[in-house]
């Protein structure tokens, strides 16, 4: 009788903890996937912004992209697409301006396509033109508007909510292809070391470093001063016009072809090439100031010679070191501090290293390279994206905030794995209470 009672009590004792366990467990479940639930970010939703990059070599439609629920915080902003534009830069439209905006009407169309239509009226619509438009303005401002208002037309026109099209100046190109490159290394938020940034572009080119700030004192134009997510910097930034890769192959040849003669040996070019050229195609650039030799021909031909060394004291006569007016010069008198940190080189610097093979390695080994590289017959060559685009809608969309903004003490991840853990000891304890309390409890029942 007394061993039946016992075994009763044991087994209403069993369920009892069974049931208990049961619960606890399920209470755990709940409470995880709760939190888990409560915190996962909701399908993720995106805003979007494009840039034209109205070149003096050709045009480039860039399209960004961030998560919507993270606006002038956090939220990385991405390039999720680029379409470059058929043909040459807006600024060769200056014959006919009314069919520069017609040639952007593709990427345009793609734009249309790529961005999901809910979104359209709300995405900014930019267009920068730099050195070749600055050029344009310099000769004709009138037909440099007249190539404005065409691509204005096709702008407006489409769905986005278009935010206006201008020559953006040389300051704004390179600081904003320095807030480019310190974004997309994400120095900025951590506020270490920042990196410089070199442009070569077509028609200019552009440097800009973090200097102190006795730039402004010296040299006011060459100053720009940020506020970036609590973090001050003085940036040193030039554009040099006429010094992309395009405008500066035209000084070198002006120069060479000075003497008239009816052809030019140039070290700058492979052996064996050999074309044709209007003095024209050289000297109608405003970049240009030397006139046209006084020949009655109307073209030279321009053939090769392939040396790297003798390329470089070719190029090296078109920068002008002779007098400086500031503490220190760069060339062509213009100011610059001390060059700081590292940097960061894209467009042209980008495209030519990266044709010849040589994104790493040594300068030293950079330079032999080219020697061989140069000297190579005409016949033996075959044919072969950072900027200040992001920069610049990084600024005008004030994504990137003057103060750090605030941020949880954890990260999404880091709370729930810390929930999962406090449930786990939570877990274990009960189990604790179980394996102690249960022989205590069952000596109970016996005494009864
Ligand atoms: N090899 C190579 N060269 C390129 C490429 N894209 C542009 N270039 C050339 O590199 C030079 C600089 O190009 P970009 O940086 O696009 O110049 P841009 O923006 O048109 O000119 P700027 O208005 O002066 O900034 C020009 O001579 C271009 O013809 C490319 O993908 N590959
Ligand atoms: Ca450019």
């Amino acid at each position: 009788m007394a061993e039946q009672r016992e075994t009763k009590g044991k087994n209403a004792w069993y369920k009892a903890v069974i049931i208990i366990t049961v619960l606890g467990i399920t209470a755990i479940v709940a409470l995880v996937t709760t939190a888990v639930l409560q915190n996962k970010p909701l399908l993720q939703k995106y805003k979007y912004g494009i840039v034209l990059d109205a070149g003096s070599s050709h045009t480039a439609v860039y399209i960004y992209e961030w998560p919507a629920e993270k606006d002038n915080d956090t939220g990385r902003v991405q390039q999720t697409h680029s379409c470059k534009v058929q043909g040459a830069g807006i600024s060769s439209y200056s014959v006919f301006p009314g069919q520069a905006g017609a040639s952007l009407k593709s990427c345009m169309k793609e734009a249309e396509s790529l961005i999901p239509l809910s979104r359209h009226l709300e995405t900014p619509l930019y267009l920068g033109a730099t050195a070749g438009m600055r050029l344009l303005r310099m000769e004709n401002q009138s037909l440099s508007d007249q190539v404005l208002w065409s691509v204005e037309e096709v702008l407006q026109s489409s769905p986005f909510s278009y935010q206006g099209a201008r020559i953006i100046t040389g300051q704004e190109e390179g600081a904003f292809g320095w807030v480019t490159v310190n974004y997309l290394s994400d120095r900025l938020k951590q506020g270490s070391g920042t990196t410089g940034a070199l442009d070569l572009g077509g028609a200019s080119t552009q440097i800009s470093f973090v200097a102190n700030q006795d730039v402004a004192e010296e040299s006011a134009e060459n100053a720009v001063t940020f506020r970036l997510y609590g973090n001050d910097y003085f940036l040193y930034t030039h554009s040099f016009l006429c010094y992309g890769k395009d405008q500066a192959l035209k000084l070198a040849l002006a120069q060479q072809t000075q003497s008239g003669d009816s052809s030019v040996l140039d070290p700058c070019f492979h052996p064996g090439y050999s074309v044709d050229r209007s003095y024209f195609s050289v000297y109608s650039s405003p970049c240009v100031m030397a006139g046209k030799p006084l020949v009655s021909r109307d073209s030279f031909t321009h053939v090769g010679a392939g040396n790297a060394s003798l390329c470089q004291e070719v190029v090296r006569r078109i920068f002008n070191f002779s007098s400086c007016s500031f503490s220190r010069c760069s060339f062509n008198r213009v100011y610059q501090p001390p060059l700081q940190g590292p940097f960061g080189a894209f467009s042209a610097f980008y495209f030519v290293m990266n044709f010849l093979n040589l994104t790493s390695g040594s300068l030293e080994s950079s330079r032999e390279k080219l020697e061989r590289y140069c000297s190579r017959p005409w016949t033996q060559i075959s044919g072969s994206d950072a900027g200040w685009t992001l920069g610049y809608m990084l600024n005008l969309t004030n994504m990137i905030p003057a103060e750090a903004p605030d941020t949880p003490p954890l990260p999404h991840a880091g709370y729930v794995t810390l929930l999962f853990f406090i449930s786990l000891l939570l877990f274990f304890l009960l189990f604790l209470c179980f394996r102690f309390l249960w022989p205590h409890r069952n000596s109970q029942t016996q005494m009864i």
